[in-house]
């Protein structure tokens, strides 16, 4: 059974005995809100990412979740996307697409990926423009307290240097506060060319969860979650910076990645 606390500032964290408890926490979890978010405003718009994340995932296309769940009212964002062709495989789009979105009734309408045929900028740009009109019109509720979308929510790896989305440490990305949307030429982890949606964005949303598996990623984790008796500046570990000013977070973690919490 899993581990699970609520840490006074840093949100609720759920260690689990292993990947297989973690993936069906998590695809119950995404369940949950789904529906709660379909009764309230008739709509589910999630945000996801990429990289491990979307294996997790994969009970959604699985009985009995493919069947109970309201595909069709779902609306799909990325939280960070690389610029690169949707067939190629580093396009987190592409990974969510083979694995996940090509395999339930998600109208492709709903999926709302970057234009992969324009610069980063260009591209983060127009995915920004696409959400505010989805805004407009109340697709995507407004946030109460910020000029930011209020997404149902946001799925968020971790990189073992404590990225999230594509918020790496000490980029400039870290500290754009008038966009949705920003872009890097320069990313530290391959490819480099990204858009991400920017801290305001993440911290406005209805529930936002981090996942992190693997031991790789436990030291990251302790810096992101423990109070630490010296801190260094934030800026260099985005992840301790997801922060939603007016919703839930929660950490989906397996026992390797909580090893060095100071709970665990
Ligand atoms: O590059 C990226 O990495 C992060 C973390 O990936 P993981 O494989 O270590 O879980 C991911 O969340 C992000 O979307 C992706 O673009």
């Amino acid at each position: 059974m899993a581990l699970t606390w609520t840490h006074k500032d840093r949100g609720e964290i759920r260690v689990h005995e292993n990947l297989l408890e973690l993936s069906i926490d998590l695809v119950d979890y995404i369940a949950e809100i789904s529906e709660a978010s379909i009764k309230e405003h008739g709509a589910f718009c999630i945000v996801l990412s990429g990289g491990s994340l979307i294996s997790l995932m994969g009970k959604l296309i699985e009985p009995p979740y493919d069947k109970i769940i309201d595909w069709a009212k779902w609306y799909v964002f990325w939280a960070d996307e690389r610029v690169v062709a949707k067939s190629h495989d580093d396009s987190n789009y592409k990974l969510a697409k083979d694995n996940l979105l090509s395999k339930v009734f998600v109208f492709p309408r709903h999926i709302c990926s970057i234009n992969d045929t324009v610069s980063a900028e260009e591209a983060a740009a127009e995915y920004e423009f696409a959400i505010r009109q989805m805004v407009r019109t109340r697709t995507v509720a407004a946030s109460d307290n910020s000029d930011c979308p209020k997404f149902d929510l946001i799925l968020l790896g971790m990189g073992s240097d404590g990225h999230v989305a594509s918020l790496f440490p000490n980029h400039p990305a870290l500290v754009v506060k008038d966009d949705w949307v920003t872009f890097l030429t320069d990313s530290p982890k391959p490819p480099p060319e990204r858009i991400t949606f920017t801290l305001p964005v993440i911290n406005s949303a209805a529930n936002v969860v981090v996942v992190a598996t693997g031991e790789s990623k436990a030291n990251a984790i302790h810096l992101a979650i423990d109070d630490l008796p010296k801190q260094e500046s934030s800026l260099s570990l985005p992840a301790r910076l997801v922060h939603p000013s007016n919703g839930n977070l929660i950490w989906f973690m397996d026992k390797p990645a909580g090893s060095k919490l100071d709970k665990v």
